[in-house]
């Protein structure tokens, strides 16, 4: 139980947990929506789609089957957070939730702009006219698989059955919203429908889908908002990941993004400007939907300078998802 309650919170740390765990979790996860018993959903056919998922994500540094596993979990954090069950329709969340399941699955470690035309031209980049080759993968990875899902008794219907019979668009639209390049356009879409936001009007579908987009990217890049010793180690899979690409592209002859360039980048340079003008503007509008707590974070200042910014940036992120008990050790860095 205490397990259970503790899957609700953003504190949750991913690192004590194999990936056969995870993949209980995930299905405590499904289950606890009551995604099951609403929509008819066999257990084996749950188990199955999350084996196949499992299969589908690479040994990769950063973009592998815990990462996933984390998008959902903190997808999942927020909806009780933010009580999304009594605001949305329990289709929104099974979308939401699928989703950020399958965001990231095949991802081969290189990002959109070593796949795209003017870098390696992939076969990704070929098949999608270099737009969002990697998340139009995704999606085509992610309806592959609920096309294999079965039952295996014919009386319930699997997701894609579901979705489909529902009209819902799905998965497309909330996995492309995770290109990074369409950040601008996804944060203003959002901020222009805040005012407007209404939860009781079920005609307001095209402000949920503006939600839904900002959910799972805020969950997709919300490793920082997390405690230090789940956070730090999320960042040296992400070098890992990045550095890697860079050594590539070096050997190939190819442009080196100078933010994944070993020579270039270290750990606070990595991180102080990404917590202050991507993840931190994004869970702030947010936080203008929701009521969440927001505590001044200057109590806390650190005293070495370069880091000063980023941990306040941090202890905002912190104090809006409620985390206040977590103590940081400002002082390590
Ligand atoms: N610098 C930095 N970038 C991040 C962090 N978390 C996610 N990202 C970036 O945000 C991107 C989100 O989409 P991708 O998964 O393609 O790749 C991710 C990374 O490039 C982080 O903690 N620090
Ligand atoms: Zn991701």
């Amino acid at each position: 139980e205490e397990l259970r309650q503790n899957l609700k919170t953003p504190t949750f740390d991913n690192w004590q947990w194999e990936d056969a765990e995870i993949m209980v979790l995930l299905q405590v996860m499904f289950t606890d929506l009551d995604f099951i018993s609403s929509f008819n959903i066999e257990p084996e056919a749950l188990q199955h789609f999350l084996f196949e998922v499992y299969r589908r994500y690479n040994n990769i540094p950063f973009h592998n089957f815990k990462h996933c596993f984390c998008v959902t979990q903190m997808m999942y954090g927020l909806i009780w957070l933010t009580d999304l069950r009594n605001k949305l329709e329990d289709i929104d969340l099974l979308i939401m939730m699928t989703s950020a399941v399958c965001h990231d699955l095949d991802h081969t470690g290189y990002n959109n702009a070593y796949q795209v035309d003017i870098n390696a031209r992939t076969e990704l980049a070929l098949r999608y006219n270099d737009i969002s080759p990697l998340e139009n993968h995704h999606c085509a990875v992610a309806f592959q698989i609920l096309q294999r899902v079965r039952p295996p008794s014919s009386a319930s219907l699997c997701f894609q059955l579901h979705l489909n019979h529902l009209g819902v668009s799905w998965p497309p639209e909330c996995i492309l919203a995770t290109d990074m390049t369409r950040h601008n356009e996804i944060l203003n879409k959002f901020k222009s429908v805040l005012p407007a936001f209404d939860f009781t009007n079920k005609e307001h579908k095209d402000l949920v889908r503006a939600l839904m987009m900002i959910l799972i990217k805020v969950s997709d890049i919300s490793n920082e908002a997390r405690p230090m010793e789940v956070a730090e180690p999320w960042l040296d899979c992400l070098l890992q990941e990045f550095f890697n690409q860079s050594d590539v592209e070096k050997l190939e002859g190819l442009p080196v993004s100078p933010f994944m360039d070993r020579d270039k980048v270290n750990k606070p340079s990595s991180q102080i400007g990404f917590i202050r003008f991507v993840l931190l503007p994004l869970f702030m509008e947010l936080a203008n939907l929701f009521p969440l707590t927001f505590n001044d974070p200057k109590g806390h200042r650190c005293k070495r300078r370069r880091w000063t910014e980023a941990l306040d940036s941090k202890f905002v992120l912190i104090s809006l998802l409620g985390c206040n008990n977590i103590s940081l050790s400002a002082s390590k860095y």
